[in-house]
């Protein structure tokens, strides 16, 4: 995917808010991309324009189809996307049947990426009776199966609990592990970006533009164990030092706008 001199300018109530500079970036095949940045710097903004949700005021936004059966992307946000009034099995298997792929092979494809994500005994249930980790993983489950160009991932994880989280995370590797897709990562958290990411991209306070990029060689697969070593711990402190200045600035602005009010 190659993402050349994008940039977003909002308009509202006559006034111009500038989301994202002049966006340069290409993403490898199979690479796991993880973007981080300070509140308000444009990063759901760009995963939208990446999505096609968002048009882009400048630039472009190229995915090779390598496959015209496959969709260019599917994204998973942080808030639940699933329909609540679908079985677990055909949220899961949504995707594929929009594109009128068969029943019977959609249904066989969301059985897979259910039993992945642990859900087996839950395929016939309803998002009601799951909790908030089980319905992420329908969400997750759904994006894997859906076979994108690109997996587009907003804080999937943010609104979960700590130890279901650190669950999440490994499962998230493991099938990432299995699928090698292309995947664009959102997140605050810089211990996610490193044990996820092969890269880390790191956003300028508001508006966005790239600071910075780091490269995560770490082995994979990759388990929670790695974030107790040392190299972990120093390359967290890495990104942190990118960081530390936009988001000060970023709270700044924010003071500022808060004053105005
Ligand atoms: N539809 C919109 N209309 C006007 N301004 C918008 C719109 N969407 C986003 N913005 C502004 O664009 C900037 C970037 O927003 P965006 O949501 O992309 O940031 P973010 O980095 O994802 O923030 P956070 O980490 O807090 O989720 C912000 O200043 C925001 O107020």
């Amino acid at each position: 995917m190659t993402i050349s001199n994008v940039g977003k300018v909002f308009v509202s109530d006559n006034k111009l808010t500038t989301a994202l500079t002049k966006t340069n970036l290409i993403v490898r095949d199979g690479e796991f991309l993880v973007i981080v940045g300070p509140s308000g710097c444009g990063k759901t903004t760009l995963l939208r324009i990446l999505a096609g949700l968002e048009t882009p005021s400048f630039g472009e936004v190229k995915i090779a189809a390598s496959n015209s059966d496959r969709p260019l992307h599917s994204m998973v946000f942080q808030e639940r996307s699933i329909f609540p009034w679908m079985r677990v099995i055909d949220n899961v298997a949504y995707g594929l049947r929009v594109r009128g792929v068969n029943r019977r092979v959609a249904l066989e494809r969301a059985n897979e990426f259910i039993a992945k994500v642990g859900l087996t005994k839950f395929a016939q249930a309803y998002p009601h009776e799951l909790s908030g980790g089980m319905k992420q993983r329908v969400s997750i489950a759904r994006a894997f199966a859906n076979d994108p160009e690109v997996l587009l991932m907003d804080e999937p994880f943010a609104s979960l609990d700590e130890q279901t989280k650190l669950l999440m995370q490994e499962e998230l590797l493991h099938i990432w592990d299995e699928n090698k897709k292309t995947v664009v990562y959102v997140t605050h958290s810089l211990q996610e970006a490193v044990l996820l990411g092969d890269r880390v991209i790191v956003l300028s306070a508001h508006p966005g533009r790239i600071k910075a990029e780091v490269t995560v060689n770490f082995p994979r697969p990759r388990y929670h164990q790695l974030t107790t070593t040392p190299e972990f711990y120093a390359l967290t402190s890495h990104l942190w030092e990118l960081l530390k200045d936009e988001v000060v600035t970023a709270n700044q602005l924010d003071g500022l706008y808060t004053n105005q009010e």
